[in-house]
């Protein structure tokens, strides 16, 4: 089976190509990048016009499964991973039950294989049902394929049991996805604590929340050596704290979400629990932070922290909803519209961003990459094209957006994973 994706601006921060070329897949496997291909082909794509990018990696994605599949589940999320461009997604753990053990990572994984749309990696809680008090079996999910160990949607709270969770991760070379918030600090907080907070007469989080444990966590990750990786980074001195820690040579990443570099909370509507997410939307300043942040690579990663709930669920009252909102299916539109039309990154570092950093930090040889051999996972997206986000359109079950009605630029066109179309524009 041979796929020629033609006359395509090819993004490929591995070669650093940056062209108008085109692409050879055969089987599974990349075949050739160059100038006019003369070729047979079984499926010849035109793609004029489109940026050719390697597939993309979400590092951050929850799949709901097993147990909150009236959310998300296995299937529908790698679907509307495929309809965002993303060949391979990373799922966080915070399922029912928890993912601590190696017989649960496997059923992730089998189900994905029945799927059979889109690589879904599965990471290990660090902590026995999340709970922060026991180690779960690390190296057993390691083994059973966990690329990553993450207690996301909390902290370890407990930093004696966090380092050695770290020292295990150093040891079977992997990273640690951390999701940074006291929980001590946060005293029922639903939005950011600022004066919009004030007005709507709602609890607020303040940024020292996740700034405290950013700073430990960098620390801890110093002594142990292991690869610390920031989630949904939102506030101004975690980029100052990820920039400092760098500089010095820590083995650090951070990860910011469209959302993030989109809003703050001056666009929160009322009442809207579509703007209520964790980390929440920040201040002017801190978003012009994140957006610096992203600009000079300080910030290697966009990843989504797709959150799928359901409408019942998010409806209710701004206390109580549910943190999180969805984004596998508008990310690349929000980075075009908001990073690359504005001038903050270019193509390549959305390329970098969106693919070839994840695979780094996860260790996926094959993958990030358009060079002749590896995996033939890419995305084709038209960056001129303007739509209106609707979540009708949506594949996920999750519908809890604060952009629907936007208008953006950029629409993924072609999805192929393994060297099959998985998902095309019509
Ligand atoms: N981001 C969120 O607001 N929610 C996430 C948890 C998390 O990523 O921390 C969820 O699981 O719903
Ligand atoms: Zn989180
Ligand atoms: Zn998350």
């Amino acid at each position: 089976m041979k796929i020629l994706i033609k006359n395509g601006h090819v993004i490929d921060p591995d070669t650093k190509l940056d062209q108008v070329a085109d692409v050879l897949l055969e089987d599974d496997k990349i075949q050739e990048v160059k100038e006019n291909i003369k070729e047979e082909a079984d499926r010849v794509i035109d793609a004029r016009g489109c940026y050719v990018m390697p597939g993309l990696i979400d590092m951050h994605v929850h799949l709901r499964d097993p147990g909150l599949t009236h959310k998300e589940d296995v299937f529908t999320g790698s679907k509307a991973a495929a309809r965002g461009g993303v060949t391979t997604l990373v799922a966080m753990p915070n399922t029912k039950p928890v993912i601590d053990n190696p017989e649960r990572l496997s059923y992730v994984k089998n189900k994905a294989t029945q799927c059979n749309l889109v690589n879904v990696l599965q990471a290990g809680a660090i902590t026995q049902g999340m709970k922060g008090e026991e180690l779960s079996d690390i190296e057993g999910m390691v083994r059973a394929g966990a690329p990553a160990i993450s207690e996301d949607g909390k902290s370890v709270m407990n930093a004696q049991i966090y380092k050695e969770a770290m020292q295990i991760a150093a040891r079977m070379n992997i990273p640690v996805l951390a999701h940074c918030e006291d929980i001590h600090m946060v005293n029922g907080g639903c939005m950011n604590e600022d004066t919009n907070s004030e007005k709507f007469g709602l609890p607020g989080i303040c940024n020292a929340v996740e700034d405290t444990i950013v700073a430990r966590d960098i620390l801890i990750a110093k002594d142990t050596g292991c690869h610390l990786h920031l989630c949904h980074c939102s506030t101004k001195d975690s980029e100052v704290m990820l920039r400092l820690a760098k500089e010095e040579g820590i083995s650090v990443s951070g990860e910011v979400c469209p959302h993030h570099f989109t809003l703050t909370s001056d666009d929160i509507v009322e009442g809207d629990t579509n703007y209520k997410m964790n980390p929440p939307l920040r201040t002017k300043e801190d978003r012009q932070a994140l957006l610096e942040g992203l600009k000079n690579d300080v910030f290697d990663v966009i990843s989504t922290d797709h959150a799928p709930h359901t409408m019942v669920e998010k409806g209710v009252s701004m206390k109580s909803a549910p943190f999180g909102i969805v984004g596998l299916e508008t990310s690349v539109s929000l980075t075009i519209t908001e990073l690359v039309d504005k001038g903050w990154i270019t193509p390549m570092q959305m390329a970098e961003k969106m693919s070839y950093n994840p695979a780094k930090i996860l260790h996926l040889a094959n993958k990030g990459s358009l060079k002749p051999g590896k995996d033939a996972d890419v995305v084709v997206i038209d960056p001129k094209e303007s739509y209106v986000i609707d979540v009708k359109d949506f594949v996920s079950k999750g519908k809890n957006t604060p952009f629907h009605g936007k208008k953006v630029n950029g629409k993924v066109k072609v999805t192929i994973c393994g060297g099959r179309v998985v998902y095309e524009d019509k």
